[in-house]
């Protein structure tokens, strides 16, 4: 023990030991000081601090943001859905709002704020969220988001392995019970979809058109629905493609309401007309979401054909759009619009895959206007012909406006409806204006009497002028004839002079 004693330095050797260390890191200092430059020494400073904080801290952060590669974030969109769901005491601010302009007092929804927490409990781990938004760099695109996610490090294989799958699965059953349904359209100075509470009443079970088509669009929907693995197997996008064509108001943008609340998919109605290029294009569709439904109207009057893309410049996808700003004067003398190519890369080309469980549907007044490409097997899948009311198609109408199955005047209306080309938005209208089915049948009579009338004096009319344009050709030719004579008179008289 007192050998042990005897080994212990006095105070006064440890404090002389102490004034030669620190004395010699300030020299050791001094020296790196005046020797590296402060840029490396910073650089040195910030590895060290970074290796001892990495190594010692036991967090680890994940970062997901709402794009990722150039395309919209299906992680992100499912922690969007998922994390409502987790709000709890400890959150401290809530976003609530209703865009539901048909139910102004229904309860508001729950949103995540911007910078507020939002702890989750998974298997054991706690797990803590926070939604970021960074200023984006491009000036007419909405700011950046992502979401923050704390945990241990320890648990940051099993967040991987299990957590986010967990999210996705649950997300996936939240949306596919959704109970309102949204219809986006598109806000070009906004740079982004602008969404408003879908409400449209059309069902596949009001809707008036041929019973056998009906049933095969609900088969061919449902099949699209069941076949996830079959689109896989066989390396094709899980999209669907519907031509709707026909005459305005034969039910075109009516089918579509009724696709959508049969599949339960939100609606993006795209204008065409506004996108100012084919890049603008790849960026818009790619910021819409899985289970939904793109709907391009009129798609006749929308595409420029493929040909001007050779006058104009088209922006990468990756070009910076302040590198647009500055050289956009220089390159961009006008907006070249989509093109053919441009939309038909987006069906069947390379960024058709990008998406899943996606239906596009076009509709078009005119499909002989439209370029063959667009109509070459495989681009649109099914072509559907919605045409002039049929007799069956007023028997619905009848049924849905005015409840009735059955009625002394239906064989007489029906005859009508077979001689004259009318559309249901037409019989609808009549239907509609009076809830006596005798009233309301008799008005529709009399309107298509009108219109039968109306077209017998079209007809009467064009053929009138025919007549006449007949005429007029005669007589021009007579008048030639007569001018002709008198100028052989005259030159007859020339020679005899
Ligand atoms: N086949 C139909 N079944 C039931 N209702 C219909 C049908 N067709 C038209 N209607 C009624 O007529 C209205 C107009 O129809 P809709 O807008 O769907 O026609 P459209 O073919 O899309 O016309 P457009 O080509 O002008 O866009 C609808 O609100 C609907 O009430």
């Amino acid at each position: 023990m007192a050998s042990l004693f005897k080994e212990i330095p006095s105070m006064s050797t440890l404090l002389s030991a102490y004034a030669s260390i620190s004395t010699l890191s300030m020299l050791i200092r001094t020296i790196l000081n005046e020797m590296i430059p402060k840029r490396m020494r910073d650089f040195i400073n910030s590895k060290f601090s970074d290796f001892f904080s990495s190594y010692f801290s036991s967090d680890f952060t994940f970062i997901i943001e709402d794009r990722w590669q150039a395309v919209h974030s299906e992680t992100f969109r499912a922690i969007e859905v998922y994390l409502p769901t987790k709000i709890g005491p400890s959150t401290r601010s809530l976003l609530l709002g209703n865009n539901d302009s048909n139910n102004i007092t229904a309860p508001p929804k729950p949103g995540i704020p911007v910078d507020t927490k939002v702890i989750d409990d998974f298997q054991g781990m706690r797990l803590e969220w926070t939604l970021r938004e960074k200023e984006a760099k491009k000036y007419y695109f909405r700011n950046k988001r992502f979401f923050e996610l704390n945990c241990r490090k320890k648990d940051r294989e099993r967040v991987v392995q299990s957590y986010l799958p967990y999210i996705s699965s649950t997300a996936e059953s939240i949306l596919s019970k959704r109970e309102t349904l949204n219809l986006y359209t598109y806000d070009h100075e906004g740079s982004m979809w602008e969404s408003t509470v879908f409400k449209h009443p059309a069902s596949f079970e009001t809707l008036a058109m041929d019973p056998d088509l009906k049933d095969s669009i609900i088969r061919d929907l449902d099949l699209f629905l069941q076949r996830k693995k079959y689109f896989q197997s066989v390396g094709r996008a899980w999209k669907r493609g519907y031509l709707l064509y026909g005459p305005p108001g034969t039910g075109k943008s009516t089918l579509v309401a009724a696709i959508a609340n049969y599949l339960r998919f939100h609606i993006y109605d795209l204008q065409l007309q506004g996108v100012r290029n084919d890049s603008d294009l790849r960026r818009i569709l790619t910021s819409t979401t899985n289970r939904s439904i793109l709907l391009i109207e009129d798609i006749d009057c929308s595409t420029k054909s493929s040909r001007s893309r050779t006058h104009t410049r088209i922006p990468n996808d990756d070009d910076n759009d302040d590198d647009d700003r500055d050289q956009g004067n220089n390159k961009i003398s006008f907006d070249p619009g989509v093109t053919l190519s441009g939309l038909l890369n987006f069906i069947d080309g390379l960024w058709s895959s990008c998406g899943d469980e996606r239906i596009i549907i076009f509709t078009t007044n005119y499909k002989e206007k439209l370029d063959p490409a667009l109509l070459r097997p495989g681009r649109m899948d099914v072509h559907i012909y919605m045409g002039h009311c049929t007799p069956a198609g007023f028997k619905k109408l009848a049924d849905t406006y005015l409840g009735i199955k059955d009625h002394p005047l239906f064989k007489c209306t029906e005859e009508l409806i077979q001689s004259v080309a009318i559309t249901p938005a037409e019989v609808a209208q009549q239907l509609m204006k009076c809830e006596d089915a005798q009233l309301a049948l008799e008005s529709l009579m009399e309107f298509i009497n009108a219109k039968e009338n109306q077209i017998k004096e079209t007809e009467a009319k064009k053929d009138e002028e025919e007549v006449i344009k007949q005429e007029i050709v005669v007589l021009r030719k007579d008048v030639k004839l007569g001018e002709k004579q008198d100028d052989e008179i005259e030159k007859r008289c020339v020679y005899l002079t």
